[in-house]
């Protein structure tokens, strides 16, 4: 790696996908009331891509300040089912109560990254994946969310597609890291171009 790499994130799956790659970020959580800047983005009827996009400049823009010289990358995921746009659930009834609306039919999630430096956006991509999700009863929600809750609970959809949340769907088209929360293909791709590192 060239430049000093920071991820803007307190995700732990980006983190991970990014040291499973060989790199070796410095975490650094960007704190932005991301509700307050959603809530004014949807006030604007501002799309779900744009909507992603913005909160990811944002987090990187807010850590790059602190972090002269580095490469900072700010990620953020929306879930978008029919127009309307799902945050991360805050309770269990909440969770049940999205995935009772998400299942049997089909919802998109955007994954947005950008890299910063110096206060400038560099670099910028959002992924896209269509998840088509199975008409399962709520028999099966239940038991999924009595065994799933304390893991999803910090995921958007509430479902990881390398847990469990793999059995809520019949069909995906789209890559994996995207599902997880980061467009890692076109970050590495980037990075291996303006050589930062190897490739
Ligand atoms: N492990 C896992 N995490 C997922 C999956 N789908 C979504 N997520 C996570 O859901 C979270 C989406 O919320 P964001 O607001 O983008 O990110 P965050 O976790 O709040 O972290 P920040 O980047 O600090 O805002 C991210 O951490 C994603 O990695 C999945 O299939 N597996």
């Amino acid at each position: 790696m060239g430049s000093p790499l920071v991820l803007a994130s307190g995700s732990e799956i980006r983190a991970q996908l990014l040291r499973n790659a060989g790199l070796d970020p410095q975490i650094f959580p960007a704190r932005i009331d991301e509700d307050m800047v959603r809530e004014s983005l949807l006030a604007e009827s501002a799309p779900p891509r744009d909507i992603a996009d913005t909160l990811a400049e944002m987090k990187a823009l807010k850590v790059s300040d602190k972090t002269p010289g580095a490469l900072v990358l700010g990620c953020d995921q929306v879930l978008d089912h029919q127009g309307t746009l799902f945050t991360k659930a805050d309770t269990l009834e909440q969770a049940r109560d999205q995935l009772q609306r998400l299942r049997g039919s089909r919802h998109m999630l955007l994954s947005a990254a950008v890299i910063c430096r110096d206060g400038k956006p560099l670099w910028r991509h959002v992924g896209q994946v269509r998840l088509y999700m199975r008409d399962f009863s709520d028999a099966y929600l239940d038991a999924y969310l009595d065994r799933n809750w304390n893991s999803v609970r910090h995921a958007v959809g509430c479902y990881k597609l390398e847990e469990e949340g793999v059995r809520l769907f019949h069909r995906i088209e789209g890559d994996y890291f995207n599902v997880l929360g980061l467009p890692l293909l076109e970050l590495l791709s980037h990075l291996a171009l303006i050589g930062e590192i190897d490739g």
